[in-house]
């Protein structure tokens, strides 16, 4: 078809031209009109309606005076490899204009102000550039076509002038003359017929409204919708009434001119389609425009959004502010950009995002302590040694005199750069604190006051104390100053736990702060250096302290000296509980079988029970063993472990060694299931008594995960880490969002340390997931109380799961279920069944006999597995009855490092997962990332 077209050409005198290449000649596209000579149509055929040349709008001219860096000049942009043999201008009704007489213009920069009802023209030179001309048909006759042109022409050469006098772009090199292969397109609202062997197809018509603001990407939509393999590259037009709408300046203006764009970007493009090329689906990786939501596929964003002065945004959105909702995003490097980008260009770019002006908040938005800031308060406020981390458009408080910082109505959550002079004077009930205390005439709040009380700081008769940046504390009227009180390891952890900003002792002493924070500054890092909170808690021996050692183990968050004596002497300690509990079990169990034995032996012979007694049984031990078993058992009882602890007790460790390899108390262990208090790790330690319990033990890191609990006191831990990246990471692309060096916090609790009710949960009200561990082996495990009544410990666990749920500080917030010991209950599923829970009492795995049918590969898994997925599904519906929401399960053995490291990275994801909703709610995960839209 190419070569009978071709024989149709007028000579053309680039092809003769030597930089003709070749390859263009089969790149060209030909079009050609014919004159219909049918029957008469039955439809009515668009008419032109005359241009009244008096009434069409002119361009403003752009004054050189106004700041022309904060304008948006339209910009030219290059097509691809096209070329036109003719100038013609196409028409609504289907005439076409030779134009090629007036070609020879040099254009770059045209404007379409004052055009508003729609129409559109496109001038597309065959050097590679293209441009459009807004509403330049008119539709009232046929007569009006040479006038049109000529105006657009004159306005396109008028403007170029003006336009290149303020020194825009020609940002596309050779491409900015008009050659006689320019292409003048007529779109028009009404249906185009006819003569162009491009509009004559159906549903290749254009349906641009009279009245919408057309955002260059709709347009550019629309274009590529009539004709795919014709798309071309616009001019970027900015609506001449906004042009002036400097950034601050007019507020409201540009919230509406953003969410029209947003809305015609919306209405004007399917679903999952790229914005520019109109390809692709709900799954292509796209990136979005910051301002407008456009997404581009990963071939059209470098032309969508150029250099990105301002990081993703459109080329027509930069000047804009952002989306509100988009600002979590700032500076969060997608794939796409590391893709598209070498690493220090990809980073220059998200420099910018995050620091260029139309991305920052403006100043009246921001208000401290109850008055809004001007542009001088700001800029002090963020040029501080030690600014606020991640302003936002809301109310602060700030107490001038230590520098505590916080969101109105809220604890302080940062101590920045004391005597500033932002904003009014801080108001008594600034963080909504209801103590009574005041502290720089700030009543504080709660988690505060426990700060301040566990610190030792009396605060009896609720005094008024002034605190300095130093963290020095005075009580009102009182000449004491209390120094160095908040500076103790343990006063960081409770702070760092009820994330409450602490002084830094180099402020204290008066060290160079000021530089170092400069540094943290200048690297960018401050903001990410607050670590995302995992609170995990689980009832007893469920392997919180297991997990939490593991994860230290893991993530090279090191044992102190000091955590590795205080697990050596639980160690040592609990040696002799284990002992203590079998030697109890055995007396229990030896009496238990005796009494037996008698019954039995009474049946037998119908006599008493009593008129024979049988004196041995498995569980019974020798005389040596029974004399040392009697005077543990009495030491423990009386309460005086302790007195004989640890030098004592090493003498007895042969003793031990051999209590435990005897028959009696192997039987006795055997019966693990129900003997209290007792997990099933006991034997690794009791192996080992004799070395063990030497005075230069030094616990491996082995020893250490096997032993309960963490410090001696059992009560709260915590650990920070951050998730090294492994090579499986790089090779699924998973960052945390760009920052390898994202800090996590660990926090583990013991229940013990969470009060009736959990009432103590409260001071965690700012961790951002919840972790509940459930010991899968609590199925057939018992907890007896006072009166001998036993409780299932998998129903305990779910009493106190539902009592989580159901306490405030979870609402909101994601969980995650561990279900841990899946290799204990690898063994103990096949021995009690997972029925021995009432709870679990219609378990019953389909085992089926052909592997060909649907439930194969479910029937491979294990006995282990399925009962797994049974209990998940178990707590998942007991969740979802609760909160309505998904509760996420991850299965742990929790001496397997792996598995830990698993289901802790899965935590991970649950925390990028929600850090990514609120930007793109509407079902997807985000920019860079694959859509996961449902709708099609
Ligand atoms: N085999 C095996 N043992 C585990 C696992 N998780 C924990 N344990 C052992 O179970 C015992 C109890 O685990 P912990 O981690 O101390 O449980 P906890 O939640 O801290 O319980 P408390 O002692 O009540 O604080 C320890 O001896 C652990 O070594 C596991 O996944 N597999
Ligand atoms: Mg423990």
């Amino acid at each position: 078809m190419a070569t009978f077209f071709r024989k149709f050409l007028p000579t053309n005198p680039s092809a003769s031209n030597s930089n003709f290449n070749a390859d263009d000649e089969y790149n060209m596209e030909y079009s050609f009109a014919l004159q219909y000579s049918g029957p008469p149509v039955t439809y009515d055929i668009p008419r032109v309606v005359p241009v009244d040349v008096g009434h069409i709008p002119t361009a403003a001219e752009v004054s050189t005076s106004s700041s022309l860096s904060n304008l948006s000049l339209p910009v030219v942009q290059p097509i691809v490899k096209k070329r036109k043999d003719h100038l013609s201008m196409r028409l609504p009704n289907e005439r076409k204009l030779d134009l090629s007489a007036a070609a020879n213009s040099p254009i770059s920069v045209i404007d379409a102000g004052g055009f508003d009802d729609g129409r559109e023209a496109r001038l597309s030179s065959g050097q590679g550039t293209s441009f459009r001309v807004v509403n330049v048909i008119d539709d009232s006759g046929e007569s009006g076509y040479s006038d049109s042109y000529e105006f657009i022409t004159r306005r396109v050469l008028n403007r170029n002038a003006s336009s290149r006098s303020l020194g825009v772009s020609e940002s596309h090199g050779n491409s900015h003359e008009l050659s006689e292969n320019m292409d003048v397109e007529g779109v028009s609202d009404g249906p185009v017929g006819g003569l162009s062997s491009e509009f004559d197809k159906p549903g290749l018509r254009s349906p641009i409204l009279s009245s919408e603001i057309t955002s260059c990407e709709e347009e550019e939509s629309v274009h590529e919708a009539r004709s795919p393999r014709h798309r071309i590259p616009i001019v970027k037009f900015r609506d001449p009434e906004l042009s002036d709408i400097v950034y601050g300046e007019n507020d409201h203006v540009e919230s509406v001119v953003v969410q029209e764009k947003q809305r015609s970007t919306r209405a004007s493009v399917g679903k999952g389609l790229c914005h520019l090329c109109l390809k692709g689906n709900q799954f292509t990786q796209k990136e979005a425009c910051l301002v407008c939501s456009a997404k581009y596929c990963y071939k059209c964003v470098l032309r969508a959004m150029g250099s990105m002065p301002e990081g993703r945004k459109c080329i027509s959105c930069i000047g804009y502010r952002i989306d509100e909702s988009k600002r979590a995003t700032l500076g969060k490097s997608s794939r796409m950009i590391k893709r598209l980008h070498v690493k220090a260009r990809a980073k220059e770019i998200m420099r910018h995002e995050i620091s260029c002006k139309a991305n920052q908040f403006p100043p009246e938005l921001i208000y401290v302590n109850g008055r809004s800031l001007s542009e001088a308060e700001l800029v002090e406020l963020l040029c501080c040694p030690n600014p606020p981390r991640k302003l936002e458009p809301i109310k602060y408080w700030y107490d001038k005199v230590s520098g505590l910082w916080g969101k109105e109505g809220k604890k302080p959550c940062q101590i920045i750069s004391a005597q500033l002079s932002v904003g009014d004077q801080i108001m008594r009930n600034a963080s909504n604190g209801n103590t009574n205390i005041l502290v720089n005439n700030r009543e504080i709040t709660r988690s505060e006051l426990w700060m301040l009380e566990f610190a030792g700081i009396n605060c009896e008769g609720k005094p008024h104390f002034w605190m300095s940046a130093d963290g020095s504390f005075q009580e009102e009227g009182q000449k004491n100053v209390m120094k160095q009180k908040l500076f103790k390891p343990r006063i960081k952890l409770l702070c760092a736990i009820l994330s409450l900003p602490v002084p830094s002792e180099a402020a204290h002493s008066g060290i160079q702060e000021d530089n170092k924070i400069t540094s943290k500054l200048a690297s960018g890092n401050l903001e990410q250096r607050k670590p995302c909170k995992f609170l995990m808690v689980g009832s007893e021996k469920s392997g919180t302290s297991t997990l939490f050692k593991q994860a230290k183990i893991l993530y090279n968050a090191p044992f102190s000296e000091e955590e590795r004596q205080e697990i050596k002497i639980i160690i040592q300690s609990k040696l002799y509980s284990y002992i203590g509990i079998l030697l109890e079990d055995r007396e229990r169990f030896e009496e238990e079988s005796l009494n037996r034995a008698r019954m039995k032996h009474a049946d037998q012979l119908g006599a008493s029970p009593t008129d024979q007694i049988a004196e041995e049984s498995i569980y019974s031990i020798n005389k040596r063993l029974r004399a040392f078993s009697d005077w543990l058992l009495q030491v423990m009882v009386s309460g005086n472990l302790e007195a004989i602890f640890p030098a004592s007790t090493r003498e007895y460790a042969p003793l031990v060694e051999e209590l435990w390899k005897d028959k009696a108390i192997q039987a006795t262990y055997n019966r693990i299931n129900e003997l209290q208090m007792l997990s099933q790790g006991v034997s690794y330690f009791l192996n080992r008594a004799v070395e063990i319990t030497r005075a230069d033990y030094e616990p491996s890191d082995i020893d250490i995960l096997h032993a309960e609990g963490i410090t001696l006191s059992n009560g709260i831990a915590s650990v920070e880490f951050s998730f090294p990246k492994s090579v499986q990471d790089s090779y699924m692309d998973i960052t945390d969002h760009d920052d390898p060096l994202k800090r996590y916090q660990l926090i583990r609790v013991h229940t013990s340390s969470l009060g009736n009710k959990c009432k103590w949960l409260e001071m965690f009200e700012e961790v951002d997931l919840v972790i509940y561990c459930v010991s899968l082996t609590d199925y057939c495990q018992f907890s007896y109380d006072t009166n001998g009544d036993a409780t299932n410990n998998m129903l305990k666990s779910r009493n106190l799961f539902e009592t989580i749920v159901n306490h405030a500080i979870s609402s909101e917030k994601d969980c995650l279920l561990i279900l841990t010991k899946f290799d204990l209950l690898e063994e103990m599923i096949e021995k009690v069944p997972l029925t021995r829970c009432e709870w679990f009492h219609d378990f019953n795995p389909v085992i089926s006999s052909n592997p060909n049918s649907n439930m194969s590969n479910n029937s491979n898994a294990s006995l282990a597995q399925r009962a797994f997925h049974y209990i998940a599904s178990k707590f998942k519906g007991e969740f979802y009855s609760l909160t309505g929401n998904r509760l996420y399960v991850s299965q742990v053995s929790g001496l397997e490092a792996d598995s830990v490291d698993e289901a802790l990275k899965y935590a991970r994801e649950i925390l990028n997962w929600d850090f990514e909703k609120p930007t793109y709610n509407i079902n997807e995960w985000s920019s860079g990332s694959v859509e996961i839209s449902s709708s099609s």
